[in-house]
């Protein structure tokens, strides 16, 4: 396996995968600030921490190789020095610091960071006043200081980014390519600045081909995407993601130069509500023919193919009208799909389990999935169903509201 991406599937053994662990940015949350961070408890983070580990720990222990999106992001600064300052500055402009006083002081704290790493963890962080060298100059506008006025009781400047380790949402591996994602939220828009420098200067993936890039306007949220197949994506209509974005980047997957691969996107329209956040909080693939599913999804998705029009750039789009293990079945060239309902037929356990991200596995490899240990009436049917499941400690992590797969990004997974 070289650098590089390699992902046609949901389930093919998983080689490589992405994470990033939780740190100093949920410290940086507040009672206050918990909605637009879209957060709904404020994690314990050591905890959160020693979950994470653990999460990490039973990947290796499967043969998984797991990076760190901070080290890679590090890792491209370092490769390309030049680049350390245009980081910085499209971090400020989207930082939402307005006032040229602040601004300045913001970017010496971010100069006298001794390396990449350092300059990374702080932009994830977040900034609070009282880590600024304040001058004269600091206080020179009104809006310096607005920015400080909250300052004085030490908060904070610039907002931490606490979804980062979420890596599942904002850049997606599709084949051999990416899609960098505009993110729906301004909380979460400015991870992509991450994904779009790892991938213009990272020695290992400078280079890989772009399926959508995070200046488009629509918002796509790679909780969206599910790689079926070699050939088929699934893509939902979400509350993060829009249909116009979907238009686009299934465009460029069908008629890319060089080849994606794909002949053929899925889309399947959910209700624009936050237990339905993202296609992956309603179903993931579990084995060649196993998806978990939230049973108040089935019978309610509208499903949109779309496959390549008669001539060069067109899209054809029809409506399916199969039920969804049909339209699964029929994606993956197989007889038949099971779908295992979360929480059974128990709607409460269903409800509460979904919360937790009950439906929200990551396989490693065929029939091997990782789930929340949290989750105990859902992992019981799913262990009576056949899988094996390795149990990630959970009471912490959950708060954010994503499970193994929006706490991961596969790299490279072998062909089924
Ligand atoms: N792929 C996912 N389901 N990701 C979950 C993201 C959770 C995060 N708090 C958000 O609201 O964006």
């Amino acid at each position: 396996m070289a650098g590089g991406l390699h992902v046609h599937s949901e389930i093919g053994e998983l080689r490589r995968v992405m994470l990033h662990r939780p740190a100093g940015e949920l410290l940086n949350l507040s009672p206050d600030t918990l909605g637009p961070l879209l957060f709904d408890d404020i994690p314990f983070l050591r905890v959160a921490q020693e979950e994470h580990d653990a999460f990490a720990g039973m990947l290796r222990q499967e043969g998984v190789e797991v990076v760190y999106l901070e080290d890679l992001v590090a890792e491209a600064l370092d490769a390309h020095p030049e680049a350390r300052r245009a980081f910085c500055e499209r971090w400020l402009d989207e930082s939402g610091v307005d006032g040229a006083g602040v601004r300045s002081a913001v970017s010496e704290l971010l100069d006298s960071l001794p390396t990449s790493r350092a300059l990374v963890d702080k932009c994830v962080e977040g900034v609070r006043a009282d880590e600024l060298d304040l001058t004269p100059s600091t206080h020179a506008s009104l809006a310096d200081l607005m920015a400080l006025s909250a300052g004085r009781m030490g908060e904070l400047v610039i907002d931490p980014i606490p979804n980062v380790y979420f890596t599942r949402d904002t850049f997606s591996v599709i084949g051999q390519g990416v899609s960098h994602n505009r993110m729906w939220s301004a909380t979460r828009r400015r991870e992509s600045i991450f994904g779009d420098f790892l991938f213009a200067y990272h020695p290992d993936y400078a280079g890989t081909p772009s399926w959508y890039s995070s200046d488009q306007p629509y918002h796509i949220e790679g909780g969206d995407i599910l790689v079926l197949s070699a050939e088929c994506v699934g893509i939902g209509i979400s509350e993060r993601t829009q249909a116009a974005g979907i238009d686009a980047l299934a465009k460029r997957l069908l008629w890319a130069e060089p080849d994606s691969g794909v002949r053929r996107v899925l889309a399947f329209s959910l209700p624009h509500k936050r237990s339905f956040m993202h296609l992956d909080t309603v179903f993931t693939q579990a084995d060649v023919d196993i998806f978990t599913v939230h049973p108040a999804i089935l019978g309610m998705l509208t499903v949109f193919e779309l496959t390549r029009g008669a001539r060069v750039g067109e899209v054809s789009i029809r409506q399916l009208d199969q039920t969804l293990d049909a339209i699964l079945a029929r994606a993956l060239g197989l007889d038949g799909v099971r779908l295992i309902k979360c929480g059974g037929d128990d709607a409460i356990a269903a409800a509460r389990e979904q919360w937790n991200d009950g439906s929200n596995t990551l396989a490693v490899r065929p029939g091997t999935v990782m789930v929340y240990q949290r989750n105990v009436v859902t992992n019981d049917i799913l262990c009576r169903e056949g899988l094996n499941l390795l149990e990630v400690p959970s009471a912490e992590l959950s708060r954010g509201r994503g499970g193994p797969h929006c706490m991961s990004m596969a790299f490279w997974r072998e062909d089924l």
